[in-house]
């Protein structure tokens, strides 16, 4: 579905380094690695909104449909929830559905900056599947909420997953239980340039131990 040839990328100093992988239906990929070190950068780079990078480095995306959660909501503060999702191409009935799908039935006429963060993070997880997508890009979807909402949270995305087997994912996080819950693939980025340390398909009842045992050795597994 997707195969990244990237050959790095630097701001002043390299950041990435070259990334070589494929994305196919289904996957479910939490990237992991240290802060700063280049996560985001990624992500950017797969979605296409970093122009540095050539659009040859990301094969087969131009045939897909991005869905991208960013750490921000970035949604339109001068328009509604309802008027948001439209821009995107929502009907009516269907920026009603997705609100609804994502726990914020009747608030289509409030404005983002009347929403919690929790709140508008849902209502940028509607945008993004407001656009059908085969490829869903979060980053940090849960950091800065509090455990219960974070934990909603999670549970809704792991609900979309499993209503979607076709769309793939990729989320950045820092804790280890993420990737518990949601992937079913892992991507440690490290190192100076950041290259992929890993990337393991874990599947079947080897899933928690393995991804586990992996990420206690880093420490990351939350608690
Ligand atoms: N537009 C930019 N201009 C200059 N430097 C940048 C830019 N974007 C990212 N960087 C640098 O690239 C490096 C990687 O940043 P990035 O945000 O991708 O890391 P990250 O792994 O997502 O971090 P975190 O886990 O803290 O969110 C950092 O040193 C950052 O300062």
């Amino acid at each position: 579905m997707l195969e990244l040839r990237i050959a790095g990328r630097d701001f002043g100093q390299p950041v990435l380094g070259e990334i070589f992988a494929t994305v196919e239906r289904g996957d479910r990929i939490c990237l992991l690695g240290p802060s700063g070190i280049g996560k985001t950068t990624l992500l950017n780079a797969i979605a296409g909104l970093d122009t540095s990078v050539p659009k040859d480095a990301v094969i087969g995306r131009d045939s897909l449909r991005v869905g991208y959660l960013f750490q921000e909501h970035r949604l339109l503060p001068w328009r509604t929830l309802d008027a948001n999702l439209r821009l995107v191409g929502a009907s009516d009935h269907e920026a009603e559905t997705l609100l609804d799908q994502v726990g914020l039935s009747g608030y289509g006429h409030y404005l983002p900056d009347q929403l919690s963060l929790g709140m508008a993070r849902r209502a940028a997880l509607a945008r993004c599947l407001a656009v059908k997508p085969d490829l869903l890009l979060l980053d940090e979807p849960f950091a800065s909420l509090d455990p219960v909402m974070a934990g909603e949270l999670k549970a809704l995305v792991a609900g979309i997953l499993d209503a979607h087997p076709d769309m793939a994912m990729i989320c950045v996080t820092h804790d280890g239980g993420d990737a518990e819950t949601l992937a079913n693939r892992l991507w440690y980025l490290d190192g100076k340039p950041a290259r992929l340390q890993w990337d393991d398909s874990i599947v079947g009842p080897g899933l928690v131990d393995g991804l586990l045992g992996k990420l206690r050795s880093l420490d990351l597994a939350g608690s």
